[in-house]
C-alpha cells in the first residue's frame, strides 16, 4: 500500500510517470497534482486513466489536486513540474528559472508530506536536486534525483544490442553530471557477469560513439519529436518500485555525496546509491584513475552551478 503524488501532472513527462507508476501492483493511491488554472488538464487525464485501469484491471484510486494539503501521507513526491529545455539549449540553461519552482515546492512538501521521500526530475537535476534537499530541510536520504540513471539505461541498451544479449545481462553506469560532463565507467561494466574489458567484443566496441550517443540522446529526442517522455516515465516508474518496494537495487541517481567518492563530496550528483524504503544510500566506490579525474570535473562544475543558484535564491 502506497501513495505516490506527481507535482507537474499535467506535464508530458508527470503524466507518462504518473501512467508508468500506476502499472506498480502496491501503488494504491495516485494524486496528479497541478498548479491552478490547470484543473481541466489533470480532470481529462484523471478520467483516461480511470478508463485505462478499467481495461487492464487495475484498481487503485486517482484523484487530481491544486491543494497543497492534499500532499499529506505521500510516501514519495514526484517533482516533473518545470520549463524543458527547447532545441540548442543546455539543460543548464534552465536553472536559475527552475529553482524558484523547485523551492517552492520543497517547501510545500516539508510543510504538507513531512516524512516522504523526494524524488527530483525537473532539469537540471542535479541542482533541483540540491534545491530540493536545502529547502525541505529532510535528511540527504529522502531527497533523490533522477540523476544518471536514465543515461545509464540509455548505454545499457546500446551494449545490450552490440553484445547481442537481453539488457538484465548488462550491469553498467554513469555517473556525474546528468549532463555533458558525465562519466561512463567502463570498470564497473559486466556482461553476464564478466567484466567487460575481459570479453574479446570489446575491443570492438564504439564506446566513444556510444557515450556521445548517450550524451546527446535528450537534445535529439527532443528536437525530432519535442521532448523525451517514454524513457523517463519509465525510469522513474522503475526508481518508485525500487523504494516503495525496498528492493535495496543499486541504481545511479542524483544524491549528496559526503566523501563515498574518493573523498569527492558536498554536493548532488549522479553516483550509484542503494534504494530502499528510507530513500537513497550513496554507495563507497572506487573507480579507475582516469574516471576519478573526470568524475572530480563533473562535481566542480555542478558544485559551481549549485552555489550560483542558492545564492541568487538566498539574495
Ligand atoms: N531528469 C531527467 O532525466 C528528465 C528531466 N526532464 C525535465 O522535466 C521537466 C518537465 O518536462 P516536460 O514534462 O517535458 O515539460 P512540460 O512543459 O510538458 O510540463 C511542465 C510541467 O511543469 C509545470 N510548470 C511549468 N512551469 C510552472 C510554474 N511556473 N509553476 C508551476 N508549474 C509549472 C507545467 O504546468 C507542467 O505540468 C523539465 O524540466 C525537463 O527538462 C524531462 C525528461 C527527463
Ligand atoms: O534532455 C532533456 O532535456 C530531457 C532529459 O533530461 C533527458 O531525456 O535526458
Amino acid at each position: 500500500m502506497a501513495k505516490v503524488t506527481i507535482i507537474g501532472a499535467s506535464g508530458r513527462v508527470g503524466q507518462f510517470a504518473a501512467y508508468s507508476v500506476s502499472q506498480i501492483p502496491f501503488v494504491t493511491k495516485i494524486i496528479l497534482f497541478g498548479r491552478e488554472g490547470n484543473e481541466d488538464v489533470l480532470e481529462g487525464t484523471k478520467w483516461d486513466f480511470i478508463d485505462s485501469f478499467a481495461a487492464l484491471g487495475r484498481n487503485l484510486k486517482l484523484f487530481w489536486s491544486v491543494d497543497p494539503k492534499e500532499l499529506k501521507d505521500s510516501d514519495i513526491v514526484i517533482i516533473t513540474a518545470g520549463i524543458p529545455r527547447c532545441n540548442g539549449q543546455d539543460r543548464l540553461d534552465l536553472a536559475k528559472k527552475n529553482a524558484d519552482l523547485i523551492r517552492m515546492y520543497a517547501e510545500m512538501i516539508s510543510k504538507n508530506a513531512p516524512e516522504s521521500i523526494i524524488f527530483v526530475v525537473s532539469n537540471p537535476v542535479d541542482i533541483m536536486t540540491a534545491v530540493a534537499l536545502k529547502y525541505s530541510g529532510f535528511p540527504q536520504n529522502r531527497v533523490f534525483g533522477l540523476g544518471t540513471h536514465l543515461d545509464s539505461m540509455r548505454l545499457k541498451s546500446f551494449v545490450a544490442n552490440h553484445f547481442q544479449v537481453h539488457v538484465s545481462e548488462v550491469h553498467t553506469r554513469i555517473i556525474g553530471e546528468h549532463g555533458n560532463s558525465m562519466v561512463p565507467l567502463w570498470s564497473a561494466t559486466t556482461i553476464g557477469g564478466i567484466q567487460i574489458s575481459n570479453l574479446p567484443a570489446f575491443a570492438s566496441l564504439p564506446k566513444e560513439e556510444m557515450v556521445h550517443w548517450v550524451k546527446t540522446a535528450g537534445s535529439h529526442i527532443i528536437a525530432k519529436s519535442g521532448a523525451t517522455v517514454y524513457g523517463p516515465g519509465a525510469a522513474i516508474a522503475s526508481l518508485v518500485k525500487t523504494v516503495l518496494g525496498n528492493e535495496n537495487r543499486i541504481l545511479t541517481v542524483s544524491a549528496y555525496i559526503k566523501s563515498e567518492v574518493h573523498d569527492i563530496g558536498n554536493v548532488c550528483i549522479g553516483v550509484p546509491a542503494r534504494l530502499n524504503r528510507m530513500g537513497a544510500f550513496p554507495v563507497p566506490i572506487r573507480i579507475s584513475e582516469d574516471e576519478v579525474k573526470k568524475f572530480q570535473e563533473s562535481v566542480e562544475k555542478i558544485r559551481i552551478v549549485t552555489a550560483e543558484v542558492i545564492e541568487e535564491l538566498e539574495s
